[in-house]
């Protein structure tokens, strides 16, 4: 399939033919085609296409149980799928070759949901538990050095480094778990619901943090989350899934144009529309801007481009 987009249109959404549409032309670190995930006799993924697209922050919805942390696990080899084929930084790691997930782990970052810190060792000690597997060669003092600079990287103070995850906060849990998953300087991030059980203030400085290191770091993001607000303040592009599958990808305002009523209930209904209206106090520099890169690429709003379906040209 050609690296240059050919989105396919949902049936429903008449594209606007007074509008050029710019072609995504970056490369994609995660391509997922044809993926079916099984539990017994339980389909969680039924033949699921997926393109990421490289430097964004790729929001990931459906409701509870249709397999977004499965499809997370798979992409960074820890479910074994029973059909499909899942690319990622040009390695297949999938079927036969799925020893190729051993060669690209470091390039990857993960923070699972609730953190996943291991208790008995400080925060700096835990952003070192993959330096030390991947680089056993580090010095002690280069490895204090880069757990701290992890630690403030990720807008904690640098004592915290020296604390245990059960003296901090749950916000500085979170920071403390990106700490770790930034610490092999990785190309790609996955969040799995990282600003769950925050207060709004917290979740939305993650947010910001989150969107700052996406930019001048130059990582692409995997990011499941409930968190409406987190979509429109930071998601470059949202994929939705339901049925197995990928439904629908594309900037928020691409997807209110879909007839989906899942889609509709989930953006439009009442949560959606508070979310929604917070948009101009994003404008007005009051809580961190979101979308830019979507924007850039595609303008937002009722002349946006088509809305892709079902990753037949990118999902
Ligand atoms: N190891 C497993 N064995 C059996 N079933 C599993 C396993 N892992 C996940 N499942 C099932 O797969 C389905 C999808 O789970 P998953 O955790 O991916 O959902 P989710 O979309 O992330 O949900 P939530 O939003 O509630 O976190 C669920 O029905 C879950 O019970």
């Amino acid at each position: 399939m050609s690296e240059t987009e050919t989105p396919t249109d949902i049936a429903s959404l008449e594209p606007n033919p007074d509008v050029e549409v710019a072609a995504f032309t970056g490369d994609y670190p995660i391509i997922i085609k044809g993926l079916t995930n099984r539990f017994g006799k339980v389909a969680v993924h039924e033949n699921l296409d997926l393109k990421v697209r490289r430097g964004e922050i790729l929001g990931v919805v459906g409701g509870s149980g249709t397999g977004k942390s499965v499809l997370m696990r798979s992409i960074i080899g820890l479910q074994i799928p029973d059909e499909g084929t899942i690319e990622v930084l040009g390695h297949e790691i999938t079927g036969e070759h799925a020893d190729e997930v051993v060669g690209i782990r470091n390039r990857w970052g993960v923070l699972f949901q609730g953190g996943a810190l291991f208790s008995t060792l400080t925060v700096g000690e835990n952003v070192q538990v993959p330096l030390k597997q991947f680089y056993p060669e580090l010095s002690p003092r280069l490895l204090d050095e880069i757990a701290i600079y992890k630690t403030i990287l990720s807008g904690l103070p640098p004592e915290a480094a020296a604390k245990y995850p059960s003296e901090l906060s749950g916000g500085m849990k979170k920071r403390a778990g990106l700490a770790r998953a930034l610490a092999l300087d990785p190309e790609l991030l996955f969040l799995d619901e990282p600003t769950a059980g925050l207060d709004p203030i917290g979740a939305a400085r993650f947010d910001e943090l989150l969107r700052e290191l996406t930019d001048t770091l130059g990582l692409t993001v995997f990011l499941i989350t409930h968190d409406l607000d987190t979509l429109h303040a930071i998601c470059d592009r949202v994929a939705v899934l339901a049925d197995g599958k990928v439904i629908a990808v594309g900037t928020i305002a691409e997807l209110l144009r879909s007839d989906h009523p899942w889609i509709q209930e989930y953006f439009n209904g009442p949560r959606g529309r508070v979310a929604q209206a917070a948009r101009p106090l994003q404008s007005a520099g009051l809580v961190p801007q979101g979308n830019a890169a979507s924007e850039r690429a595609a303008p937002a709003g009722p002349a946006a481009k088509p809305l892709d379906k079902t990753a037949q040209g990118e999902a």
